[in-house]
């Protein structure tokens, strides 16, 4: 086996550069983009500040963070409460499009990672986390509490099944 094999795989989040690096990617992504984009300036007009950080933390975690305090499981409420700001906010399908555009144009100008391997894993999620967002902000939102906090991985899942 080539010495190259004996590498042991890095997470998604240690891949894209640690929690500094997702913490540049939402500020320039709400900061830059979000609050000066007319379709998505109003959805975030009443924005914590910090809401920047706790998305940076939310990703870290999904894509292999720590879940301890200073993950957003124990520091800030896990699936429940990530779910929960999304709830009757009423996101429309032009403004997640928009949302997932300007986040992977953030992505660009930060210098995350532009390997095909990281992008494709990074924007399944992303593609994913998004639509559940609008899900949770419709009106027959499944119990916030309902499911576990996403865990990203270099292969993702089967399709859900009712059922299963
Ligand atoms: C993968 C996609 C998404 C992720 C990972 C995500 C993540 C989050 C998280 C973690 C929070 C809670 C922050 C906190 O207080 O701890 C939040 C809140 C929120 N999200 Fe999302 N979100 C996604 C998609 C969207 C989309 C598509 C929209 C709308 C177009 C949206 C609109 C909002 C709004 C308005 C809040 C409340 C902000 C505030 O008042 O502080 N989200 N999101």
């Amino acid at each position: 086996m080539s010495e190259h094999r004996d590498k042991p795989t890095p997470s998604i989040l240690e891949w894209a550069g640690g929690l500094a690096a997702l913490e540049r990617l939402t500020a320039t992504f709400y900061g830059k983009h979000v609050l000066n984009d007319p379709l998505l300036a109003p959805v975030f007009a009443g924005m914590d500040s910090e809401h920047p950080q706790h998305v940076a933390l939310w990703l870290a975690e999904v894509f292999g963070g720590p879940d301890g305090p200073t993950g957003y499981s124990e520091g800030r409420g896990g699936h429940a409460h990530m779910a929960g700001r999304h709830l009757g906010r009423h996101i429309t399908e032009e403004q997640r499009r928009r949302w997932v555009t300007l986040l992977m144009d953030s992505a660009d100008e930060v210098g995350l990672p532009t390997d095909p391997e990281f992008r494709a894993v990074f924007g399944y999620y992303i593609e994913w986390g998004s639509r559940m967002a609008l899900i949770y902000s419709g009106d027959n939102p499944p119990p916030i509490d309902a499911a576990p906090m996403p865990r990203w991985g270099w292969n993702q899942t089967p399709p859900w099944q009712p059922g299963n």
